[in-house]
């Protein structure tokens, strides 16, 4: 059933009597179940099922470029220990193709699982990296070619189980990082179907990955990403994960307060209630990893050849506010900073990213437990972040200016922040903080691509309170 690639000697798909492009055929499936999506307006889903016909199972022969090398993981405390199975759940994304990386340079044997359905969404919006990406079979061959290192490559639809049972089944993970959900908050206030899609292809594919764990691989620990934005911005510090309250004199630990602010971070917030719950009901040991905004484009793995570079969004939708003022600033756009500005959230490079999954591998949670991570290193508030970029772009002789946007989203704009993230630098995180050299090489590298910016991606169209049940069509 699962189509499994590994570039190490051969490419193999399963198939019985199935298409055999997994995403296609499970969507009718998955569709059919959901009177929610299940009508002509669905966005991507129908999308599939008009383009793949059925095909009977292949095996291809695919040379091999050399053998893998077995390098012993060091766990944190430097004793070594047997290469552990780790599948990367939307390993093709942003953080998960570097992480999928990071984690194979560091020994440990990994598979990716992905529907590439985050390819699929910037065809039907119009919108593209900044950094040209090669396929995710060219990247995993190219990886090989270079590290020796194979990457096993499952394409399929976690919300479909008769998927995730056969690449549980053909894989036997010891730990699962699941970064494969809908991320963008934008994307998710397009309108109603976009909405619905985010809510169940996030809260569904997590739920299908417990029940994975429990059936399969009790002993597997999840990795899961969460995000900061489900604490929202509380007038009170933010706990990792819980929060100590006496109240009527009586005193107990309990899960911090959410209040998420779209329904891609209320995705999020459901997916840590289910999985808490089933932390306590079946004993899955979990760790929900709370992310804050990530920025940057270069790992040391992805920076090793041009195949293996990072997607970089930049556009209203997918882009996250750091790396869109960069380019913003070598294309001589204004910085769009929403609102009053005052918007403080945690923040962090994707090198700190992929050293905090690891750290979270290394050291799993125990059987039953559930712990919440604050994964971010500094703070920030988007006027600070214009500021930054303002005077990063001075030194290399670009005039950059902010406008104020009329504030698409509804948030507060001035606020109290003030989030814990103690737990992975105890664990051994070495934070590479946002520093002048890292915005210079930002900027640098948005100039080099700036002939690939469309402009009009840049200002934000999607309005919090303008979202409406009509499926929003968006022209050229
Ligand atoms: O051009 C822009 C873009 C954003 N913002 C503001 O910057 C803040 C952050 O927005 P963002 O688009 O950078 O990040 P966000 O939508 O919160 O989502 C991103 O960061 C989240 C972490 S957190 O923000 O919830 O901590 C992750 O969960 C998401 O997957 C990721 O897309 C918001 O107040 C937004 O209004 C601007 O002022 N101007």
């Amino acid at each position: 059933m699962a189509q499994l690639l590994s570039s190490s000697s051969s490419l193999t798909i399963f198939s019985r009597n199935k298409p055999y492009l997994k995403p296609f055929n499970q969507c009718s499936m998955s569709f059919s179940t959901s009177a929610a999506c299940n009508n002509s307006t669905y966005p991507f889903r129908k999308l599939f099922l008009q383009r793949q016909k059925p095909r009977k199972s292949l095996v291809l022969q695919v040379s091999a470029v050399s053998t893998s090398i077995e390098t012993p993981v060091q766990t944190s405390s430097g004793e070594p220990s047997k290469p552990q199975r780790v599948m990367v759940i939307g390993g093709d994304g942003y953080c998960g193709w570097a992480t999928a990386l990071h984690l194979s340079k560091k020994g440990y044997e990994v598979a990716i699982v992905d529907n590439l359905i985050r390819r699929l969404f910037d065809h039907q919006l119009g919108l593209d990296s900044l950094t040209p990406i090669s396929s995710i079979q060219n990247r995993i061959r190219c990886w090989k070619s270079l590290t020796g290192k194979s990457i096993e490559l499952y394409i399929g639809d976690i919300c479909d189980f008769e998927f995730l049972t056969e690449t549980f089944k053909s894989f036997e993970p010891d730990a699962v990082v699941h970064f494969g959900e809908q991320r963008s908050a934008p994307y998710s206030m397009i309108d109603r179907p976009r909405a619905v899609f985010t809510q169940q292809n996030n809260v569904i594919g997590t739920l299908n990955v417990l029940f994975a764990i429990k059936e399969f691989r009790e002993q597997c620990h999840l990795v899961k990403l969460g995000t900061m934005g489900e604490y929202g911005t509380p007038n009170i510090d933010i706990e990792e994960g819980y929060i100590t309250i006496t109240h009527n004199g009586r005193t107990d630990t309990l899960p911090y307060p959410k209040q998420a602010s779209s329904f891609y971070h209320l995705s999020k917030v459901h997916d840590s209630h289910n999985i808490a719950f089933t932390c306590k009901a079946w004993g899955i040991r979990a760790t929900d990893l709370n992310q804050g905004v990530v920025y940057g484009l270069r790992t040391d793995e992805t920076a090793m050849h041009e195949e293996l570079c990072n997607r970089f969004d930049y556009d209203g939708i997918f882009g996250t506010a750091l790396n869109r003022f960069c380019v913003q600033a070598a294309v001589g756009h204004p910085l769009t900073v929403y609102g009053k500005g005052g918007q403080t959230r945690g923040y962090l490079d994707i090198r700190d990213t992929v050293q905090c999954v690891e750290l979270a591998i290394a050291n799993p949670a125990n059987p039953g437990e559930f712990r919440v991570f604050n994964q971010f290193t500094e703070q920030f508030s988007v006027n600070q972040l214009a500021a930054l970029v303002t005077k990063a772009g001075g030194k290399l002789g670009l005039n950059v200016e902010t406008i104020t946007v009329p504030n698409p989203r509804v948030e507060a704009e001035e606020h109290y922040y003030n989030a814990k993230h103690t737990k992975l630098v105890e664990l051994g995180l070495k934070p590479h903080l946002l520093s002048d050299s890292l915005l210079d090489s930002l900027l640098n590298f948005a100039i080099q691509y700036k002939d690939r910016v469309d402009k009009k991606q840049i200002m934000p169209s999607i309005s919090w309170r303008k979202i409406g049940v009509k499926p929003k069509t968006v022209t050229a």
